[in-house]
């Protein structure tokens, strides 16, 4: 029950709604109350052999006329009801979605896939039948039940009343017993299902690296058995559940006994009439819906209240990073100051990821990064995205610290693109111009062009118009980093970050794209962190990771005459490319 407290802010926000129904209900169950006391006077008619067609005309056509009345009570309430309903599933969507939208990268790596789906599906779809079949069998129930009792008091006997509903709260009883039970067999079928999610979607998403491998077989064996586990909880629900309905039954039963038996003694003995027994039979039927709707009823509330526990503990989980609400709009230009003294990643706080990186770019410079694998250049773009807030430092942006901007104005003025980009599914052009769809289709393929990506397009089978992503054409890695450049670039950001963005297209390419920036960015700030030494090489300043910290820092031409780490990595680079062209003459001479 207590999920109807839970509830009480969408009731009373849409208290209008909900008025109405019940206020239909009520008609609707006192319609339903006249027939059985109808049919009753009309079985003493009979009994006393005194039909006329007067008497035939009052008797059925009240009956229809009520019956009718009924239905129309029934069909306003019940819509008004699901009307409800289906507006709290859209807000909680709606609130669940915003969520997932704000939430942080440590939110997504904590939580599964499958888990977050589970939540805005199963979980969304128990809490609306709370508030259409719950609501619907609660009053209902509860109102059926009174009306019934008060029915069966006034037109038959209050003793026959007494005696028929004494079996009742077995019913109540038996429901208490199994509710907890049915509540933690559901939460488990609720945490099978979210397992069974997961499962699907990484088998699906790896199915690359599954075929690869070799491993279709294993995966299909661990699937089964993620499914045979799901079964087994799911049958232990079905049990339970299934104990409900003969429950009811079982209740109704000893209750009709008492009817025959007793009933029977007071029609012998003159104290009602046949008529009214008759009534007293119809009215128990009445019954018979309300005691398989309690039952019912707390299935629901108790699977009810699992979902909404599970979906606000997600929505009470707060993003490590604080919007201020009163930040600045504008958008964020100007000259970028890095000043960390000390980031740690918050699951892991043993170990410093960055520390005491201090540097200035220039409004309109390039900056360039370098480093072995794992030095940190993603995790000082990661802070630049605002991905973490939680270092000892500051990151300014026009003189103001990067927290001080509201975070769309602040993302707005930065294009990113990384090593691995997601492709929707949706055409070329739209995927293009996702930041902003008023873009045309020319500022489009400018984009492209600068982005040395336009002749591929040009012999995709539909050109801009071609689906790619999930259900359209492949694209290789060096196409998709491209479209994702073209992506960024059409917005022409304040500051472009290229996160290892080159690493897929050939030097001839990467030549092309980095004159293209450098012509058409010269007001703009553009970060490259890089392996390859040539996508940095032209830079401002380039700066060398090594451990979370600077080691090196210069031009081109100071790093070189460091003769460290930067100038190793050159000359092995340079050595590499030298012999790559030697082979590839070599290769066309051959042929
Ligand atoms: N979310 C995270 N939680 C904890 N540690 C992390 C997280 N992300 C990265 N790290 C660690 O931080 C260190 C720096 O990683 P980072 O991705 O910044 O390196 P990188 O220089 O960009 O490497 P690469 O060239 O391979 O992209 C690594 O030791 C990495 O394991």
């Amino acid at each position: 029950m207590s999920i109807f407290s839970k509830l009480m802010w969408f009731f009373k926000a849409n208290k209008r709604l909900y008025i109405l129904g019940l206020s239909f209900l009520l008609l609707t169950e006192i319609s339903q109350m006249v027939s059985p006391a109808l049919i009753g006077r009309f079985t003493d008619v009979l009994v006393a052999r005194q039909v006329t067609s007067q008497s035939l005309v009052i008797y059925g056509g009240g009956i229809l006329l009520f019956s009718i009345l009924m239905y129309g009570f029934r069909y306003a309430w019940i819509t008004h009801i699901f009307q409800g309903s289906a507006l709290l599933e859209r807000t909680l969507r709606q609130r669940l979605f915003d969520h997932y939208m704000q939430m942080d990268t440590t939110f997504y790596q904590r939580r599964r896939t499958g888990d977050l789906m589970a939540h805005a599906t199963n979980d969304l779809s128990a809490i609306q039948r709370v508030a259409s079949g719950g609501v619907l069998m609660l009053v209902d129930s509860i109102v059926i039940i009174i009306f019934t009792v008060i029915s069966m008091t006034f037109v038959v006997d209050w003793r026959l009343t007494l005696i028929g509903v004494l079996p009742l709260p077995l019913l109540a009883w038996g429901v208490r017993y199994l509710s907890p039970k049915i509540r933690r067999a559901f939460t488990a079928s609720q945490e099978a299902f979210s397992r069974l999610s997961n499962k699907s979607q990484e088998s699906i998403a790896g199915i690359k690296a599954i075929k690869t491998l070799g491993q279709e077989q294993q995966d299909v064996a661990s699937f089964t058995s993620e499914v045979k586990k799901t079964i087994e909880i799911n049958k232990k629900v079905a049990k339970i559940d299934s104990m409900f309905g003969p429950m009811a039954t079982l209740v109704m039963t000893i209750s009709y006994v008492v009817m025959v038996t007793y009933g029977g003694s007071l029609v012998t003995n003159q104290t009602i009439t046949i008529g009214q027994l008759v009534s007293f039979s119809t009215y128990l039927g009445l019954l018979v819906w309300p005691m398989f709707g309690l039952g019912q009823l707390f299935n629901v509330l108790e699977r009810g209240n699992a979902s909404y526990m599970r979906v606000q503990e997600i929505l009470a989980e707060k993003s490590a990073i604080v919007e201020d609400e009163s930040g600045r709009e504008s958008l964020a230009h100007g000259d970028v100051a890095i000043d960390i003294d000390e980031f740690k990643y918050p699951d892991d706080e043993t170990t410093t990821a960055l520390s005491d990186v201090h540097l200035k770019i220039k409004a309109g410079e390039t900056l360039g990064l370098v480093g072995r694998v794992g030095s940190g250049k993603t995790t000082l773009i990661k802070l630049l995205l605002r991905q973490f807030d939680g270092y000892e430092g500051s990151i300014t942006v026009g003189g103001f610290d990067i927290k001080q901007y509201k975070l769309r104005a602040y993302l707005r003025a930065i294009g990113y693109v990384a090593q691995e980009n997601f492709l929707f599914s949706t055409t070329v052009l739209d995927n293009i111009r996702f930041a902003d769809l008023t873009k045309t289709t020319v500022e489009v393929e400018e984009a492209a062009k600068k982005a040395a990506f336009h002749d591929d397009v040009l012999g995709f089978p539909e050109g801009y118009d071609t689906e790619v992503g999930e259900h359209g054409v492949s694209l290789s890695g060096g196409q998709k980093q491209r479209l994702a450049i073209a992506r960024a670039l059409i917005v022409d950001p304040e500051i472009l970050i290229l996160d290892d963005a080159l690493s897929a297209v050939d030097a001839r390419t990467e030549k092309q794209i980095l004159g293209a920036l450098k012509s058409e960015r010269q007001d703009k700030t553009t970060i490259i962190a890089a392996h390859r030494i040539s996508s940095v090489m032209n830079a401002d300043e380039i700066i060398v990771f090594d451990d979370g910290q600077i080691k090196e820092r210069g031009t081109h031409a100071e790093l070189l005459a460091l003769n460290g780490w930067y100038a190793r990595m050159y000359a092995q680079q340079q050595l590499a490319t030298q012999l790559d062209e030697q082979l590839s003459a070599k290769e066309e001479n051959n042929a």
